[in-house]
């Protein structure tokens, strides 16, 4: 039974009704309609805090203030004491002190009732309020998202995201979906966060790249925006990559070995598969079916500095280079393929070998980065016309997740940290022209070095992410990464038509303490103005610099080793002189271009810092 409320002066109150309270007479209850309730119990928090405290007398009442009061008076809260004239100014303002009291108790009361209904209804969501809020502001959006027949839009680097369904286990925690695709281009992740009064609130960030998919979007349509563009570079004698990166279980291997359904996968519709069947459409192409290209393919899997070949049980193979910089993995399997279904077949025999590792995210948890190549080779198995590298990354999340694990996964961790902070860097280096491309910053980097250098070499990294609160911070963590490649590689771009639509509250945070209406809102501006003002550009800088700073620190060590292991080569005798001067110069320019990029970033900091201060003062 929800209290009837009754105001002060004894006439109905005009707060906002439940509407669903239930029935207390065994009536089914209305169809409920909780969104009304949470505007309802907004509006109520908000002049609860506003209209009934003493502090915010109105101020009507506080124009003809009596001052403190000095007499102690014997006053019985009552409804008619309210109605009566009061016999003098101190008298008045007790009265509307109790009066604001018996408001504001009754408004609590509503309130509760309000929450209760919708807790009710909500089925004890632990996140409504979140929800409520994030559906609050998709209501204000105008969708515009990407459609499978949109023009592809060809570049060398392609950077895109990908946000999957919530998962049944998600689902059954009721986990409210923080990532909002208003269009082809453009996601928002709704950051869950707390005041320090324990009031929730939203924080926007925003996001762009080349295309972002919803969790409608299929595998053939995110083939058709990210590597399938890039399939006759291999046939004009470019490398082409395509990476899938993301947090585990954000649905790496779904979207580059195929779709699962149940504990099968289906391999022809990932974009393993689509790639084979493309390279093959184009072996018939009029243009190339006199070069008689031989198609091979190969399958390997990084797992901290080793590497395994997923053709042949998993054998533990060496990477070498030689004076010219060539990378090669000795022995490496590489199978001529002659139909699709000869490469499915391999595509299915490495996925099955690959390596897994436990984590406290996914039990199933990929701890391996997968490499599968194409090769296109003119006759007679020489020479290399183009290759294709497909990489399946292993699970990027951080020290989090893993410093509740054993010392193993903690080192596996560190090394997957390493290879994805040197990845980072090498397409960073392929989108700067001619800058120098620091590949030995990891296996991963080492062994994909072609992929990184010549004109015609083309890179395109899909981020994988879970839209479910829970996974809020890596998901955040994934998108910064992305987004750090894109930014460089992208420019200033900004006629993207319809897709450049103003966002609602992008620069405000949602908080349950909104209302809608500005005069109610003067204390709040002020949070907002900090939090979305502030905060994400001193964060997102304060992040890069610690990031480059870790990088700086593994590479010191890095250099240390290669450096006495150089300069030990070069006390033997015979030595080769050629090949010690370019390794060792080689060494020297990685190392300062690290350290040229964390003195930029911490200089752009400390910038970032004293226009702050020198704004506040
Ligand atoms: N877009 C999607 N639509 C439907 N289900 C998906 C999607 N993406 C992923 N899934 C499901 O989520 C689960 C985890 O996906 P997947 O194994 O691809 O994650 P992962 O990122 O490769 O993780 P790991 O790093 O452990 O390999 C799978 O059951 C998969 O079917």
């Amino acid at each position: 039974m929800f209290p009837i409320v009754v105001s002060a002066r004894g006439s109905p109150n005009t707060s906002p009704k439940l509407s669903d309270a239930p029935h207390s007479d065994g009536e089914r209850p209305r169809k409920s309609n909780s969104k009304e309730n949470f505007q309802n119990w907004l509006k109520l928090k908000n002049g609860l805090s506003r209209e009934s405290s003493p502090l915010h007398t109105p101020k009507s009442d506080t124009q003809h203030s009596p001052g403190p009061v000095k007499k102690k008076f014997n006053f019985r809260r009552t409804t008619n004491v309210y109605q009566e004239k009061p016999r003098s100014k101190a008298v008045r303002e007790v009265a509307l002190i109790a009066k604001n009291r018996d408001e504001r108790r009754q408004r609590q009361a509503n309130e509760k009732a309000i929450k209760q209904a919708i807790l009710k209804e909500e089925n004890g969501n632990p996140y409504w309020e979140f929800a409520m809020m994030i559906r609050d502001f998709r209501e204000k959006i105008n969708f515009h998202p990407l459609k499978a027949d949109d023009p592809v839009v060809e570049s060398q680097i392609t950077v895109c995201v990908r946000k999957r369904p919530l998962n049944d286990k998600e689902q059954r925690n009721r986990e409210v979906d923080v990532i909002t695709i208003p269009s082809k281009d453009r996601l928002i992740l709704h950051e869950p966060k707390n005041k320090v009064d324990l009031t929730k609130y939203l924080e926007n960030q925003q996001f762009r790249f080349d295309y972002v998919f919803d969790h409608t979007t299929t595998n053939d349509v995110i083939y058709k925006f990210t590597a399938q563009p890039l399939v006759k570079t291999i046939f004009e004698g470019g490398m082409a990559t395509c990476f899938a990166y993301g947090q585990t279980g954000a649905g790496k291997t779904h979207t580059m070995g195929g779709e699962f359904k149940g504990k099968h996968q289906n391999f022809t519709n990932g974009i393993y598969g689509l790639v084979a069947r493309d390279v093959f459409t184009y072996l018939r192409d009029p243009r190339y079916r006199n070069m008689n290209y031989v198609v091979s393919a190969s399958f390997f899997e990084i797992y901290g500095k080793m590497v395994f070949d997923l053709l042949a049980k998993k054998q533990r193979l060496r990477v070498l280079e030689d004076g010219q910089q060539v990378v090669q993995v000795v022995g490496l399997t590489e199978r001529v393929v002659g139909s699709v279904n000869d490469v499915l077949e391999l595509i299915q025999k490495g996925s099955l070998e690959r390596m897994c590792g436990q984590t406290s995210a996914n039990t199933n948890s990929s701890r391996s980065h997968a490499v599968f190549q194409i090769l296109i080779r003119h006759p007679g198995l020489k020479k290399l016309q183009g290759k294709f590298s497909l990489i399946d990354l292993a699970g990027n999340e951080r020290g989090a997740d893993t410093s509740k694990s054993n010392r193993q996964t903690r080192i596996e961790g560190a090394d997957i940290n390493k290879s994805l902070l040197a990845l980072k860097e090498c397409i960073r280096a392929l989108g700067k022209k001619g800058a120098h491309c620091p590949f030995r910053g990891s296996k991963l980097t080492q062994v994909l070095r072609d992929s990184f250098i010549g004109e015609k070499s083309r890179t395109c990294m899909i981020a994988l992410i879970s839209p479910g609160v829970a996974s809020w911070e890596h998901t955040l963590n994934t998108l910064r990464y992305a987004d750090r490649v894109k930014e460089l590689v992208v420019g200033n771009d900004d006629d993207k038509g319809d897709s450049n639509q103003s966002i609602p509250n992008l620069k405000d945070t949602v908080s349950s303490d909104d209302t809608g209406s500005n005069d109610e809102n003067e204390e709040n501006d002020e949070d907002i103005e900090d939090i979305t003002e502030e905060n994400p550009s001193l964060y997102a800088a304060e992040w890069e610099v610690m990031e480059s700073h870790k990088h700086v620190i593994e590479s010191c060590v890095y250099f240390h080793k290669m450096a006495c292991d150089l300069y030990n080569s070069s006390q033997t005798d015979g030595y080769n002189k050629h090949e010690f001067a370019s390794n060792w110069k080689n060494l020297l320019q990685e190392v300062i271009d690290i350290q040229k990029d964390a003195l930029i970033k911490v200089t752009d900091y400390c910038n970032l810092l004293h226009s702050k201060t020198a704004l506040n003062k």
